[in-house]
Formats: structure tokens, C-alpha cells, sequence
């Protein structure tokens, strides 16, 4: 099945309202090239300034509370960031892994609780350096789908990153043999969760992705696109990644 390529930025705590003047020529790029998806997400406090200046892109939020409203200080919901102009979440992050303690079962509530309101969703997977290291990615990289992946999921509206933790930000990416593993892998634990849908579904590879080595990396079998960090966060560094992405 053909998938279009998605590109996704993730400025995670960074940006104000001064950078979203980078939003300007990264549009321009993505409507330069038409056979890819952009989408960038942002801090809460940005998204909506954000969505106004670019409306050709794709904003979205970093993350959202599973539940839908209520006595929950300091979180943010699903409903209340499409109102601010968000069309997707990212769910399952590894930074909130780490630093919030969050669980599979969490991004799976995440994940549905922003379905629910319209959201598309894009889940995060991926191993630590120690479990690469004993040899356990691929069955963690499972184990993480079969808790995370919502019964109901299809390409219409979810998207799974495949994201290393010890490739995040740290300039060190895996072989394209090993991405293709942990893709085909994960597009197989999909397929046996939700049938023929798991063709529709894209599979994003993330960590340490620039423009030097998109090219390659998206061209990997099963590589339907790339979660961006901290190349996302200038028009010069995420411009020459959604260029590669337009010439695969
Ligand atoms: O969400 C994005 C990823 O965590 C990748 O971050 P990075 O591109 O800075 O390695």
C-alpha cells in the first residue's frame, strides 16, 4: 500500500512567540512539496498562535490528559487543545516516559481519549540503550504496541513513531538494517492487533534525524516518515528534511 510521507516536527520545550516565525518558510516548503504530510507539534501556549500563522500546516499539541475534563490542575485535555487549533497529539513520548513516569497504558488512554475528540494521534515506541544492549528491543518495541495501540486504530487518524530513546538527541542513530528490523516488526505486531488496517498505518522513525540523513532513512523499507526534534526547530535544519522526504 502506498503511504504518503509524514514529517513531523516536535519543538518539545522550546519555541515563544518570536520563533514561530520559522512556521513561515516551513510552510512554504511543505507547499512546495504537495506528496508530503508537515506537521509540527508545539508547547500548549503555542498552538494556537501557532495554527493562525500557518494554517497549512499541521499543529499539534505534545501531549493531552486522558481524561476529558475535571480536578486535574496543571493538564491539559484533548478537546481544549483542538479548540486551540491543534489537529493531532503526540502520545507516549519518551520524555514523559522518563520525567512523568507515564506507561504504555497511559499513551493508550492518551491516544483514545484524543481520538475521541477528533485528534490524530502519533504513539511513541521505543527501547532503552540497556535494552538494545541485552538484546530485548525488538520484544520491547511489542510489548509497548500491544499496550499502547488502540483496538480501533487506522492510518485515517493514528500514526506510530518508532523512536529510540538513546538515538533522542543524542546525534547517534541506529543502522537502516536496524530500522527496518524494529519497523517490520512493529508493521507484523500491528497487522496481528488490527488486521489489514496495519497497512494504512505510518510508522515514523525518530531520533537524531537531519537533513544529512533523511534521505536515507526514509527510504528504508517501512519508514513512512520522521518525528523531528531538535531539527525541528529552525526552517534551516526541518526545510532540507521535508525536501528529502518529497524526493523519495
Ligand atoms: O520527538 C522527537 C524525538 O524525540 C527526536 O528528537 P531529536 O530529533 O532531537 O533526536
Amino acid at each position: 500500500m502506498m503511504r504518503r510521507k509524514l514529517v513531523a516536527g516536535n519543538w518539545k520545550m522550546n519555541g515563544s512567540l518570536a520563533t514561530l516565525a520559522e512556521l513561515d518558510a516551513i510552510a512554504q516548503a511543505a507547499a512546495a512539496a504537495p506528496g508530503v504530510d508537515v506537521a509540527i507539534a508545539v508547547p500548549f501556549t503555542l498552538i494556537h498562535p501557532a495554527a493562525v500563522r500557518a494554517p497549512g500546516l499541521a499543529i499539534g499539541a505534545e501531549d493531552v490528559h486522558e481524561a476529558e475534563s475535571g480536578a486535574h490542575t496543571g493538564c491539559v485535555s484533548a478537546a481544549m487543545v483542538r479548540e486551540a487549533g491543534a489537529s493531532f497529539t503526540i502520545a507516549g513520548h519518551s520524555e514523559r516516559r522518563a520525567d512523568q513516569g507515564e506507561t504504555s497504558h497511559d499513551a493508550w488512554a492518551k491516544a483514545a481519549a484524543a481520538h475521541r475528540q477528533g485528534l490524530n494521534v502519533i504513539l511513541c515506541c521505543g527501547e532503552t540503550e540497556a535494552e538494545r544492549d541485552a538484546g530485548r528491543a525488538e520484544r520491547v518495541v511489542q510489548a509497548q504496541i500491544e499496550k499502547s495501540v488502540p483496538d480501533h486504530a487506522d492510518g485515517r487518524w493514528f500514526t506510530l513513531a518508532y523512536e529510540p530513546r538513546w538515538a533522542i538527541g543524542t546525534g547517534r542513530t541506529p543502522t537502516l538494517d536496524e530500522i527496518a528490523a524494529i519497523h517490520a516488526i512493529a508493521r507484523a505486531k500491528l497487522r496481528h492487533m488490527i488486521g489489514d488496517a496495519a497497512d494504512g498505518v505510518r510508522i515514523l522513525y525518530g531520533g537524531s534525524v537531519v537533513g544529512g540523513n533523511a534521505g536515507d532513512i526514509l527510504a528504508t523499507d517501512n519508514v513512512d516518515g520522521a518525528l523531528v526534534g531538535g531539527a525541528s526547530l529552525t526552517a534551516a535544519k526541518f526545510v532540507p528534511i521535508i525536501e528529502a522526504a518529497a524526493r523519495i
